[in-house]
């Protein structure tokens, strides 16, 4: 991993691990020290993968329309709210939390499975689990080319995923003798619970460079994904409609080391990133680790009127899928994990009611 340091402060600026898609789509090709030195206890949580075929014309045609998404009128947005999925499903904006508390207005979301739009029709499910077995909503009249974008880069994200989670399988039955767990392939493949996420942040105006405020989380709060493993194109920049580089290089991804230090992370355009989320770390036994994580806005003069535009997809366990807690979780050890066989959906529920329970 090459180091350089970032010009307006002193945090450290690192590359991921990079693996080229030709040796990630070979099963003979032993990746494990590849997998070790991005997601292991020592890692960042971070790889990327380069060269996949068609990847970036994918990338530019679904992120060239989330500035046309989120400048639609408000009423066709409205339109494409869905607050019984608590906004998990279609247009989000101003819904969710900042770490202030406060509503976060600096960025629109889209959210939708890429796989299936309706992913199951029973009401009892779909009130239980409101965030994952909800139906698409695609914006059919207003902006119909979205639908076809987001699925083909969703599609494309996962059949990469799943390569890159056979080696992660690989990795972790060299170290994990008595791993019960049915691996991230299996788990993965057969999961009608993928959420792609197409991210807007609005641009900032000349006056109103305090809103973001200086912090290094001052476009998305620090957090680690909650689900297996997140699929992360690199953002695409624009000011007034027309593509730029990045206007400061302290802006994008920082990750909070497994030492607690603070690095900004790169990498290439052309390459696809991969994250881990809470529950690869937990079902490992540590052997893979989540990566906390946040985006630092651009300042000064050159960010105004530049907006951001990228792609996450979250690839997580079906709600029925049952899970093995391992002994050694380190995650959320008062849950009491360890040893016990929950579905992904009542462990999200148990973590939810958690995190409500610490709130009130
Ligand atoms: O905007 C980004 O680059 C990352 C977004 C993110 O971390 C998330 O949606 O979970
Ligand atoms: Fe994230």
């Amino acid at each position: 991993m090459s180091c350089s340091s970032s010009s307006e402060t002193s945090v450290p600026t690192l590359r991921t691990v990079t693996i080229p898609y030709s040796e990630l789509k070979e099963k003979d090709v032993d990746l494990s020290s590849k997998i070790e030195e991005g997601f292991g206890p020592n890692g960042l949580g971070i790889l990327s993968i380069k060269d996949v075929p068609g990847f970036s014309a994918l990338r530019r045609n679904l992120l060239n329309l989330s500035p046309r998404l989120a400048s639609l009128p408000e009423e066709i947005k409205k339109e494409l709210e869905d607050p019984s999925t608590r906004y998990n499903f279609g247009w989000s904006h101003g819904k969710e939390k900042l770490e202030s508390g406060k509503p976060d207005v600096l960025k629109g979301s889209y959210y939708a499975n890429p796989i299936i739009d309706v992913p199951t029709t029973d009401e009892h499910l779909i009130q239980r689990y409101p965030s994952y077995c909800g139906s698409n909503i695609w914006p059919d009249s207003a902006l119909p080319e979205l639908e076809v974008a987001f699925k083909a880069l969703g599609k494309l994200i996962l059949d990469v995923g799943l390569m890159v989670a056979y080696h992660c399988d690989q990795y972790v039955s060299k170290g994990m003798k008595d791993n019960e767990d049915e691996g991230l392939v299996k788990i993965l493949s057969s999961s009608r619970c993928h959420k792609g996420r197409l991210l807007y942040y609005f641009p900032a105006h000349q006056n109103d460079g305090s809103k973001g405020g200086d912090s290094m989380s001052s476009w998305c709060g620090w957090h680690t994904d909650h689900g297996s493993l997140t699929g992360l194109t690199c953002a695409l920049f624009k000011r007034d409609g027309v593509e730029i580089p990045c206007p400061d290089s302290a802006a994008g991804l920082y990750i909070r080391t497994r030492t607690d230090q603070i690095v900004k992370v790169v990498y290439g355009e052309d390459e696809l990133a991969y994250q881990i989320g809470e529950t690869t770390e937990i079902l490992s036994g540590g052997y893979l680790c989540a990566t906390p994580h946040c985006v630092r806005a651009p300042k000064g003069a050159a960010a105004s009127n530049v907006d951001r535009s990228t792609f996450a997809l979250f690839m997580q366990p079906d709600w029925d899928q049952k899970l093995n807690f391992p002994e050694e979780a380190r995650l959320h050890k008062e849950l009491k994990l360890a040893n016990s066989c929950l579905t992904f959906g009542e462990y999200t529920e148990k973590l939810l009611g958690k995190y409500y329970h610490s709130r009130s």
